[in-house]
């Protein structure tokens, strides 16, 4: 069963294209990381399979009822204003106490409500953004770089907590991100973009492909180090390794 699919996606934003000839399908349960260099399209392509952008040709389509969350790449708040996380919950649209305090539990946030959103820690914060993104209980989330300004403990905690969601909600998870090596582990499979679809497949598929290398260059290596290690439990014998 597909949720959400783009066939041939094409984008144009005045006489530039952004998009161009993009298909994908993102089936229940999986989570799928979207890399790319900047500018390479990857916003654009959220906003569109979201149904924000209309695409110039190709379509999209989403499964009958689909419930989509999402996690913006930035959001500015007002350091001044005094706002709870609990009534940040409420916007745009209230929302009861039982959903907010499962939404904030899934997020890896208790106990959290009456704090003031200017107090939080850029992992607290963006823990609330997620917390509001999945009460409704969404089929697809989708996060747009909602780690940055995280250091790398913080970007693989928060990546941890994107899979505990995955498991509790059993939503697919959507997301783009330019930490390749720190989102690798935490991906199913990931679609490297560049205005068109440059290789998609598994994180060990995708960081070997050559189109990959050529836009990443050899930074990689590093990457895939450490997804085998992610995934690796018998590391303990490193002679045998060096070895084989
Ligand atoms: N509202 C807009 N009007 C015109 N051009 C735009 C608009 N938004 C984005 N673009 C252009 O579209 C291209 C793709 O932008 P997009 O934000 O999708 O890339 P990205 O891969 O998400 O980049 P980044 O990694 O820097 O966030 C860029 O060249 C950008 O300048």
């Amino acid at each position: 069963m597909t949720l959400l699919a783009a066939e041939k996606v094409a984008f144009r934003y005045g006489g530039h294209n952004v998009l161009d000839r993009v298909t994908l399908a993102l089936v229940p349960g999986e989570i799928v990381t979207i890399v790319g260099p900047n500018g390479s399209g990857k916003s654009t392509l959220l906003r569109v399979l979201i149904g924000a952008l209309k695409p110039s040709s190709g379509a999209v389509t989403r499964a009958k009822g689909l419930k989509i969350g999402y996690v913006p790449q930035k959001l500015h708040i007002d350091q001044s204003m005094p706002l709870t996380v609990r009534r940040f919950l409420d916007l745009p649209k209230r929302v009861s106490d039982h959903d907010a305090c499962q939404a904030l539990e899934t997020a890896g946030l208790t106990d959290l409500g009456q704090r003031q959103m200017a107090g939080l820690s850029g992992g607290q914060f963006q823990r609330v953004l997620l917390a509001r993104a999945i009460i409704g209980r969404p089929d697809v989330l989708m996060l747009d770089e909602a780690t940055q300004g995280l250091d790398q403990p913080g970007s693989a905690s928060f990546y941890r907590q994107i899979e505990a969601v995955r498991t509790e909600l059993d939503c697919a998870v959507l997301m783009v991100s330019h930490e390749l090596h720190v989102v690798m582990s935490a991906s199913d499979r990931v679609i490297c973009l560049n205005g068109h679809v440059c290789c998609e497949g598994t994180p060990e598929v995708v960081s070997a492909a050559p189109a990959y290398r050529e836009l990443f260059g050899t930074g990689t290596g590093g990457a895939l180090a450490l997804y085998r290690h992610d995934h690796d439990h018998h590391h303990h014998d490193h002679s045998h390794e060096a070895a084989e």
